[in-house]
């Protein structure tokens, strides 16, 4: 039996009296391509940062890989994470956020490479062929030498998306990764996106508001409300057939925003 390469177990977190997740549990397989949706304020967001250890959880348990993301005590409270087992599990996975992030002095192929020498220790020589090959994958290899300002966005996101795979991790998180961008750019990121689903084994976590691609990237749908998974299943039985009132809600004014699902 293949083991959950993200097992949450009943985690909570608050932003000071405003509880944003509240019991959540979910179990993800290698390989599985999973699409979290639901309204603003869900929650979604939340525990990408979470996953990514850019947040910490009040309660509850996260084991990625086998491996606890952290301990706790047996009053259920937080003991002191433990930075380099963090940094070790933060390995396993990247991310690619709605704005970028590039590091706006550093050319594309710096962005890239970065990571790879600062965290790994690899030698530059094999960090560029590396990055060059992952550069042409996202079609971005004759714009190694530009600076982040000189791309459009749609460009930054798929250098953004080849950063997070120089660390060659077994989940990849993508947070709206299309939402700031113009309409007409918003085609060559998904693009990639489909590419890196259709030839990778990854897993891949996508929080988004594009119901049509999340319908046909995703093997699983789940749809977030109030800090809580109210509904999952495949995608046809979430955006064609939803049992739940808030689910059907939710796509209703979605389809009648004239969205896609
Ligand atoms: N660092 C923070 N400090 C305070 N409140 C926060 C913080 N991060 C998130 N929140 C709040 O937590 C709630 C959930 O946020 P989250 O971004 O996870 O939702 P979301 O489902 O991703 O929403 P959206 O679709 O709008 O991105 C929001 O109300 C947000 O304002």
């Amino acid at each position: 039996m293949l083991a959950p390469i993200i097992k949450v177990d009943a985690i909570s977190k608050s932003f000071g009296a405003f509880k944003v997740l509240d019991g959540l549990s979910m179990q993800v397989m290698p390989g599985e391509k999973l699409a979290l949706i639901g309204p603003s304020g869900s929650g979604k967001t939340t525990i990408l940062r979470i996953l990514m250890t850019l947040e910490k959880i009040d309660g509850g348990h996260i084991q990625i890989d086998g491996e606890q993301l952290y301990h706790m005590e047996r009053n259920g409270q937080l003991l002191a994470a433990d930075e380099r087992h963090l940094a070790k599990m933060r390995q396993k996975i990247g991310m690619v956020f709605q704005l970028f992030n590039l590091f706006p002095h550093k050319c594309v192929m710096d962005n890239v490479t970065l990571a790879p020498m600062l965290t790994k220790g690899m030698a530059r020589g094999a960090a560029e062929k590396r990055a060059m090959e992952l550069l042409d994958m996202v079609g971005m290899a004759d714009k190694a030498k530009a600076m982040p300002a000189q791309l459009s966005g749609g460009q930054k996101q798929r250098v953004a998306i080849a950063r997070a795979l120089a660390l060659s991790p077994k989940i990849m998180l993508f947070d709206e990764v299309t939402s700031a961008l113009d309409p007409e750019l918003v085609e060559e990121v998904l693009n990639v996106m489909r590419k890196l689903a259709a030839e990778t084994d990854m897993t891949m976590l996508l929080v988004t508001h594009e119901m049509g691609f999340a319908h046909d990237f995703a093997d699983r749908v789940l749809f977030f409300d109030r800090g809580r998974i109210v509904e999952e299943g495949k995608p046809d039985e979430i955006f064609r057939h939803p049992k739940q009132e808030r689910t059907q809600g939710f796509l209703k004014k979605i389809i009648a925003a004239g969205h896609r699902v």
